[in-house]
């Protein structure tokens, strides 16, 4: 038999198809096979403190303390998951060029945004989502929900539905007018056809990090030589720098995964732009602003991070979002 490495992924979705794409993936680079092994999170597999992988995340840290304990030699996350300090031992070894960043608007009846009835229900668990909603239409209702992808879908009638097989149908009920979700998640999931409007990032900033994954290993490396050169490969220097430049920010603001601050950097030539917005949580005050630099290195990109965030927050961006 062939060496093989082995990758780590949570049970929802979400996680198996991208821990499957990105697998596969470095399983064609390197030539080596691939064992998935399956993490289940929070409480049944954690025997270590939580603690001391870092703030929050806790399905992240499930999976973080397998690889610690070289259960897997690889782990799959969504970046905009992840807390923004990388816990001792682990690195980021590949972040692969980005999906769709946007965030998207799934509705009843195809109704964009601007077409939904005055008062409708928008169901996000997001402060972020929920607020930059608010500052656009201040007279929609949110509506708080959980759960993973399909579920969120469910509550929209017409929308999504998960049938028996596991498969994602029309449902015939809902008591929501729409949800909002990543559209990188919907698209790997292969249901962008449930998307009716991809919500432009002048309405709506995504989370720092959104549609990327962040490929993780022990800081030694994978323990296979083939896998840690496919991973350098992965790797993509634009996407890298955008995060970097998203997630400098974030940790400049001292705000968690959960509070309302969007956040998106793209390449402009030979620039380097961060557009970032910080928002109270009911929409009713926004600060949004963007800064730019010419491309070069991570560093620098997280120097504009940093700087555009002390910026936000010399004119009050902590008490705007709630953060002071
Ligand atoms: N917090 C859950 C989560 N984490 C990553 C994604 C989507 C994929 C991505 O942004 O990379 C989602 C679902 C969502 O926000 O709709």
């Amino acid at each position: 038999m062939s060496e093989s490495f082995r990758v780590g992924t949570r049970g929802s979705a979400l996680a198996t198809t991208q821990t499957g794409w990105a697998a596969q993936k470095l399983a064609g680079i390197s030539g080596l096979d691939v064992e998935t092994v399956l993490v289940k999170t929070e409480g049944d597999v954690v025997t270590g403190s939580l603690a001391t992988l870092g703030g929050t995340g806790v399905f992240a840290a499930a999976l973080r303390q397998h690889l610690l304990d070289a259960g897997c030699d690889l782990a799959v996350h969504s970046l905009k998951d992840l807390p923004t300090a990388q816990p001792e031992g682990l690195v980021l070894a590949a972040i692969p060029a980005r999906e769709d960043v946007r965030d998207a608007l799934c509705s009843r009846d195809s109704l964009g945004l601007d077409q939904l009835p005055h008062g409708a229900k928008i169901g996000t668990g997001s402060p972020r989502r929920a607020a930059q909603l608010l500052a656009y239409r201040s007279d929609f209702e949110i509506v708080d929900i959980r759960g993973n992808v399909p579920t969120r879908l469910g509550r929209v009638k017409g929308v999504g539905k998960t049938l028996d097989d596991g498969s994602v149908g029309r449902s015939t009920q809902g008591d929501l007018d729409a949800v909002i979700l990543a559209a990188a998640g919907m698209r790997r999931l292969g249901l962008e056809d449930h998307i009716t409007e991809y919500l432009d990032p002048s309405i709506m900033l995504p989370a720092p990090g959104q549609g990327a994954l962040a490929l993780e290993t022990r800081s030694a490396g994978s323990g296979h030589q083939a896998l840690d050169a496919a991973l350098s490969q992965f790797d993509d220097a634009h996407t890298r720098m955008q995060v970097e430049a998203e997630r400098a920010l974030l940790s400049t603001l001292e705000a968690g995964c959960a509070a309302p601050i969007g956040a998106l950097a793209h390449i402009d030539g030979d620039d380097l732009v961060l557009e970032a917005v910080a928002c109270n949580p009911d929409g009713s005050e926004t600060m949004r602003r963007s800064a730019r630099i010419a491309c070069s290195t991570t560093d620098a990109a997280q120097q504009l991070g940093r700087s555009l965030a002390q910026s936000m927050i010399a004119d009050g961006a902590a008490v705007v979002a709630g953060l002071a």
